[in-house]
């Protein structure tokens, strides 16, 4: 048996920022009588396993306890996933349609979808769903972990709308753009619409919408826009990925967009998790609705960035970058954007 037509869920947040109570809330729908749940937990008590074992006892929980899931148990979760997937299900169930990874509050997601890639033959969806509590904002962005998890998501559940002024769910979605702006975002107070949204299944395009990002830079996290500067030939584009990996290293928290090669009529896909790249794809669309990548990443400028080789391939806007100078250089690199 393989995982062909799983999803995959990767449920990152930091800690305390509600990443048990949503899934919790989800296992108690009905349509979540198909999934599989993974806990891991930084500490030796399984806490969360037993909070979510009250929500539905029928479903197939692991528990990965023995330490975080980022930096101590990869083999042990392929292990784990291999046996969840090959695991027959009993009679009276329908088969496996996801499964829900639920980190602990201080996993690194790269290292977590490092070993994911080593289970490519289960052909799984993977998405990574972060948590964005509400009461704490941008607060916790001083933790590395948590700038890199919200950077890593594919989608941002706005968490704990309930202890908030409307204002601060109304600002939810620019509060969260300003860490990732390519991710979808569940904002709503609406508890069963969001944690229905939650967990549904991607959508393809990146959200390239960037120009309606406002709030405050991050005093160490660079937004930046690289737009496609001439026509560009796969082997520059794949170079220049590459070289950009190469010299910000860990630095390189996200990128992801579409570019148009001169080799394909058709737009693609380009997406990497910290220096962690997923195969480029081909878009089923006749030319980009927007060409360009939008990169996050730590200590880093526009003059660094502008010497990656091959030169010249993009021109970069980095319409959100640390103030060094104590103004907001946001002002006029958003005008050059929207123009
Ligand atoms: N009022 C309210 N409280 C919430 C909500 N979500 C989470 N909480 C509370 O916030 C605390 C932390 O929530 P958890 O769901 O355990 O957070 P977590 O991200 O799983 O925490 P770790 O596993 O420690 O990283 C708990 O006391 C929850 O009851 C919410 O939407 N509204």
């Amino acid at each position: 048996m393989s995982g062909d037509g799983l999803d995959f869920f990767v449920l990152t947040g930091f800690l305390g920022s509600g990443k048990t109570t949503l899934l919790r809330d989800f296992l108690g729908r009905p349509e979540a009588a198909d999934t599989a749940v993974i806990v891991n937990e930084a500490g030796e008590i399984g806490l969360d396993g037993i909070v979510l074992r009250e929500s539905n006892d029928e479903l197939p929980i692991a528990t990965l306890a023995n330490g975080c899931v980022c930096c101590q148990i990869g083999s042990d979760l392929a292990f784990t996933i291999d046996r969840l997937i090959t695991t027959p299900r009993p009679a009276d169930a329908r088969p496996l349609r996801r499964i829900i990874l639920e980190t602990s509050g201080i996993s690194m997601p790269g290292p977590v979808l490092r070993t994911l890639a080593t289970l490519a033959e289960h052909r799984m969806r993977v998405a990574v769903i972060g948590t964005f509590d509400l009461t704490r904002g941008g607060d916790v962005a001083t933790y590395e972990e948590a700038v890199a998890q919200w950077a890593a998501a594919h989608r941002i559940v706005a968490t704990k709308t309930d202890l908030v002024a409307p204002a601060d769910l109304t600002n939810a979605t620019s509060a969260i753009a300003a860490f990732n702006p390519v991710a979808e975002v569940v904002a709503t107070a609406d508890r069963t619409s969001a944690v229905k949204a939650a967990f549904a299944p991607l959508t393809t395009l990146p959200r390239l919408d960037i120009a309606a990002v406002s709030g405050n830079a991050h005093p160490r996290v660079a937004l930046c826009l690289a737009r496609p500067a001439r026509e560009i030939a796969y082997p520059d584009l794949a170079a220049w990925l590459d070289n950009l990996a190469g010299a910000l290293g860990e630095r390189l928290l996200r990128i992801k967009g579409l570019v148009q090669v001169v080799e394909s009529p058709r737009p693609l896909l380009i997406e990497c998790v910290g220096t962690m790249f997923s195969p480029p794809r081909t878009l089923q669309v006749e030319s980009a609705p927007l060409s360009g990548l939008v990169i996050i990443a730590r200590d880093v400028d526009e003059v660094e960035l502008g010497q990656v080789a091959p030169l010249g391939l993009f021109d970069l806007s980095s319409w959100k970058a640390p103030d060094r100078n104590g103004t907001s250089a946001r002002r006029a690199l958003k005008a050059e954007w929207v123009a």
